[in-house]
């Protein structure tokens, strides 16, 4: 083949990668993982215009995927800093079982400040589901101490589900849980996890719920004693609100300088509950264009 055909079957190849980020004549360095900011493109592009609860209008698509190889790197995206901090912060929260905003916030982590009451309360949200959700008997069942038992006795099993979506206390929620549940799956003593994410924040929320979900999966693997394979993340309404549209153009226009993604170093602990803020470190690597700015809808 020719210098020049093989310079167009590369294109040819980066366009059927990547193809609505092509159709902004972007290109991803070799290499760079850049799906999520072909998601982006999309719904930039093809995202049909749509009310909200929030009022602020969104253009939004439906039922999308992203898949990230955990072995390759940590999904941290570097088109934008990803504060890493916040994101450790919330699941450590959400792992304690917590329904009240002070942790956070004697943490620095203002993340759900918007929806929280007076006293802190957001109500029986992911962290009261996932640890307490309410039995019949009156009792607690703990999903996630479930969860890690049946990794560790049955990984073949197909019922290892966590979900946050409880409908009969939904009304009580600040917040109807956007990734609501998750599922677990071994192959080869590999642990993969696939969530579904009815409603996506493209620019704000989903960088925050794919480096969440990566580091509970290495979380998982490493107390059931297992490798990380792979994260899935599918989302329902994935949407761009309207006041995000030129941050969501700058943070396009850097796709040809993107990074690789760095690795996670995750210090062992003795359970789910001892990982601490320092056990979590997903700055090796870690290569990254400027934060940017954006208005949370609330
Ligand atoms: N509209 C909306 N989008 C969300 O992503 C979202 C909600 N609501 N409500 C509940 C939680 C709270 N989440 C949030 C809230 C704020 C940021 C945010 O402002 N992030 C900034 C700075 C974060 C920081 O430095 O602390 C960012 O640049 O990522 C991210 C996720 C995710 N969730
Ligand atoms: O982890 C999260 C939490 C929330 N979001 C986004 C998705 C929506 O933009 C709002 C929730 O509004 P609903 O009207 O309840 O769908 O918050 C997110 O992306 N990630």
């Amino acid at each position: 083949m020719s210098e020049s055909g093989k310079q167009s079957a590369h294109r040819h190849g980066e366009t059927r990668r990547y193809p609505h980020l092509a159709r902004l004549g972007l290109e991803a360095p070799a290499g760079v993982d850049a799906a999520y900011e072909d998601l982006l493109a999309e719904v930039l592009l093809d995202g049909v215009s749509k009310g909200d609860r929030t009022g602020t209008g969104t253009r939004s698509v439906f039922a999308r995927q992203l898949r990230y190889d955990l072995t390759a790197g940590f999904p941290r995206i570097t088109t934008k800093f990803v504060a890493m901090k916040a994101v450790k912060g919330e699941l450590l929260w959400f792992l304690r079982g917590d329904m009240n905003a002070r942790w956070l916030q004697e943490r620095g982590i203002t993340i759900w400040d918007e929806w929280a009451d007076a006293d802190g309360e957001l109500g029986p949200i992911y962290g009261a589901q996932w640890r307490s959700w309410p039995a019949r008997d009156g009792g607690a069942i703990d999903q996630i101490t479930g969860v890690i038992e049946t990794l560790r006795r049955d990984p073949d099993s197909r019922r290892m589900l966590v979900s946050a979506w409880n409908v009969g206390e939904l009304d009580r929620m600040a917040l109807a849980p956007c990734h609501a549940f998750f599922q677990c799956y071994v192959a080869d003593g590999r642990l993969s996890l696939q969530v579904y994410q009815r409603s996506a924040d493209l620019f704000l929320g989903v960088p925050f719920n794919l480096a969440s979900y990566a580091l509970l999966t290495h979380m998982l693997a490493q107390q059931a004693e297992l490798e990380v394979g792979e994260l899935v993340w599918t989302g329902g309404d994935c949407h761009i609100y309207n006041n995000h549209v030129s941050q969501v153009r700058e943070q396009l226009s850097r796709v040809p300088q993107a990074y690789p993604f760095p690795r996670l170093r995750l210090k062992r602990a003795d359970s789910i509950d001892a990982y601490t803020m320092d056990d979590i470190d997903a700055s090796a690597g870690y290569q990254h264009h400027p934060t940017i700015k954006a208005p949370v809808a609330v």
